[in-house]
């Protein structure tokens, strides 16, 4: 076993220099101080460290609460962030009626890139009136959007989905930047979000109206589907792309017009879709894109509160949806939510194939580490199956690779800003207190940036510990144990919010009973991701209500008129 000397505050990821690590290596054996780092193998190469056991020496003042975490990392190389093909789609200003232009009072607020903490650049901080501005626009554009026949509406959005497709590579660059997540997961998310755009392209031309036999002798009624009107649309940072284009394409496609506030953490992917709206020829006016940090709150109730916004949809956490909800009350808009949740994920001791169950979980509950809506956050796993269960996860995690979202075989990122960070703390030092044991992770990584957070595998954990209760929205998996089918599902039940639900069976009987049972809006049955463009998305309870995606996407944004004609004589006349 190596032994390597590191003074407190010397970053690990100075050691991609071989020969710098052997000087430091020496220096350090002359003044043992401060942390210890124990290698078990610790590979030469200038990328990366390889299952590095981190302890704490006997200090009295240790500088973060070391403890054991193997975990295998990729040491950051500076954080370069690669090139745009296209440098004009990185975009520091707001869409207003086509054009692309700064706030009334040119404030600005700076986008930081959550893996390094450095500058990505400003946007404008926009006010009531400008919000009002964006709405004018969408107000007069709707007058003629509405009229386009649906073909026209799908051939458009048809474009828009190619000009996505055309510059995929840069809408991922822009994602890993201002989210953190890797590439790869980015990359996964362009196509995810311009499947949208392909999904209502196709939806727009099938907006079907029904004819109903009357009750009333002599009437003839009508159903027809109409576009609600202008639209509000807030998204949250978690995916940049998708849960916006998840909201325009739809409402687009029902003939409404949006102004969409995009999230402050990342409004950079929201402009450069917006450029590629320009460019397929969406009429101005049709997608307006407001942006903001400070003036957050302002926005948000202008948008909920204006009476020419006739629809809010809102993703985002439970108690923003609630106070949006009281906000756009006033004026009776038709609304939709997409809140918070607390994923249970339960695995039964007759699924086909433990090691299927163990990649689901890990899946579901660490992709963009952990910061889905849809993530598991109760993992139960019947008694006679969880031991086993537990070491194939924990293993599992032990190999990921933590690091800068741009760098090779990445694995997982950062987590968005400090403030994610103290929820994943908080609930990992709760459940430590109560009898909760870390078997990996469960500390920060500062040596990689000042959002990470060491992917953390929690076993022993019981229903009074916070996590139970509480959507952690970072990376820490609770794995919980439990003997019976009616105890899981009242566990994985006693919860406020109703938004996705998992487990791993083989039993037919089973899969019908437990899938019905779940209190939730989404079930996983063998799978741990279920997000698709043509699957309806959302939840039950505090979760929110309302679907996204599908062909129900499309009834958000629609309202539904009856025509009924009378006076129709029944018989032939002469
Ligand atoms: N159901 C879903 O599809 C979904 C998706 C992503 C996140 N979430 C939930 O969001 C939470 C995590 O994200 P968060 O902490 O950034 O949530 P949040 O509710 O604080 O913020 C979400 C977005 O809402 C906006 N916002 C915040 N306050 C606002 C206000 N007063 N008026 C108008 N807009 C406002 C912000 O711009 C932000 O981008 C979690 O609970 C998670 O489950 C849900
Ligand atoms: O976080 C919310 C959305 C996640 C998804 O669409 O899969």
């Amino acid at each position: 076993m190596t032994i390597l000397w590191s003074f407190g505050s010397v970053p690990l990821r100075q050691y991609l220099d071989v020969q710098q690590f052997d000087d430091d290596l020496r220096t350090a054996q002359r003044a043992p101080k401060k942390t210890i780092i124990m290698a078990s193998a610790f590979m030469r190469s200038r990328f990366s460290l390889t299952s590095a056991v981190v302890k704490a020496r006997p200090s009295p003042t240790p500088k973060i609460p070391f403890r054991p975490f193997p975990l295998k990392f990729v040491a950051n190389m500076g954080h370069n962030v690669p090139k745009l093909n296209d440098q004009s789609l990185l975009i520091s200003q707001a869409f207003v009626n086509g054009e692309f232009v700064d706030a009334a009072s040119s404030e600005t607020f700076e986008v930081h890139d959550p893996s390094s903490g450095k500058k990505i650049s400003t946007c404008p901080e926009f006010n009531k009136q400008d919000t009002e501005n964006a709405i004018a626009a969408a107000e007069e554009a709707l007058k003629s959007w509405r009229k386009k026949l649906p073909r026209e509406r799908a051939t458009l959005l048809r474009k828009w989905y190619d000009e996505m497709q055309k510059n995929a590579a840069d809408i991922a660059t822009l994602i890993t930047w201002e989210n953190g997540k890797p590439l790869t997961d980015a990359k996964g998310e362009a196509q995810y979000a311009a499947n949208f755009f392909l999904w209502f392209s196709e939806e727009a031309a099938h907006q079907h109206g029904d004819v109903v036999p009357s009750s009333v002798p002599g009437n003839r009624v009508h159903v027809i589907k109409q576009p609600v009107g202008v639209c509000g649309l807030i998204t949250p940072w978690n995916f940049p792309a998708a849960m916006i284009t998840r909201k325009i394409a739809p409402a687009l496609a029902a003939g409404c017009t949006v102004v969409a506030k995009s999230p402050g953490e990342t409004p950079f992917t929201a402009n450069a879709l917006a450029e590629l709206s320009r460019r397929a020829g969406i009429p101005k006016g049709v997608v307006n894109i407001v942006t903001a940090m400070k003036n957050t709150a302002e926005v948000g109730e202008t948008l909920t509160t204006d009476p020419r916004i006739k629809k809010i949809s809102f993703t985002g956490s439970t108690n923003v949806g609630k106070l949006l909800m009281k906000q756009a009350a006033g004026t009776m808009k038709k609304v939709s939510w997409e809140l918070g949740g607390n994923a249970p994920f339960i695995v039964f001791d007759d699924c086909a194939d433990l090691d299927a169950a163990v990649a689901g979980a890990i899946a579901c509950k660490f992709r963009s580490s952990g910061q889905t809506c849809v993530c598991a956050n109760r993992i139960y796993v019947q008694e006679s199956i969880y031991d086993k269960f537990v070491e194939k996860f924990a293993e599992k995690v032990k190999n990921f690779k933590v690091g800068y979202g741009f760098d090779d075989g990445v694995t997982h990122g950062p987590v968005i800003h400090d403030r994610a960070i103290g929820k994943v703390e908080a609930h990992v030092k709760d459940a430590e207190k109560k009898g909760g044991k870390v078997l990996v992770g469960g500390q920060k990584l500062p040596d990689l940036g000042p959002n990470f957070y060491a992917p953390t595998v929690i076993r022993d954990v019981t229903k009074d510990m916070q996590v139970a209760r509480d959507e952690t929205f970072g990376p820490l998996a609770a794995l919980f144990k439990f003997k019976t089918e009616k105890e899981v599902v009242e566990l994985a039940n006693n919860t406020e919010v109703g938004l996705a639900g998992y487990f791993y069976s083989s039993n037919v009987n089973r899969i019908y009973r437990v899938a019905e049972a779940l209190e939730v809006g989404m079930v996983g049955v063998n799978t741990g991701l279920i997000s698709d463009a043509a699957s309806p998305f959302g939840g039950v309870k505090e979760s929110g209500f309302g679907r996204e995606g599908s062909k129900y996407g499309i009834d958000e944004y629609s309202i539904i008129k009856s025509i009924t004609i009378g006076g129709i004589e029944n018989d032939l006349q002469g």
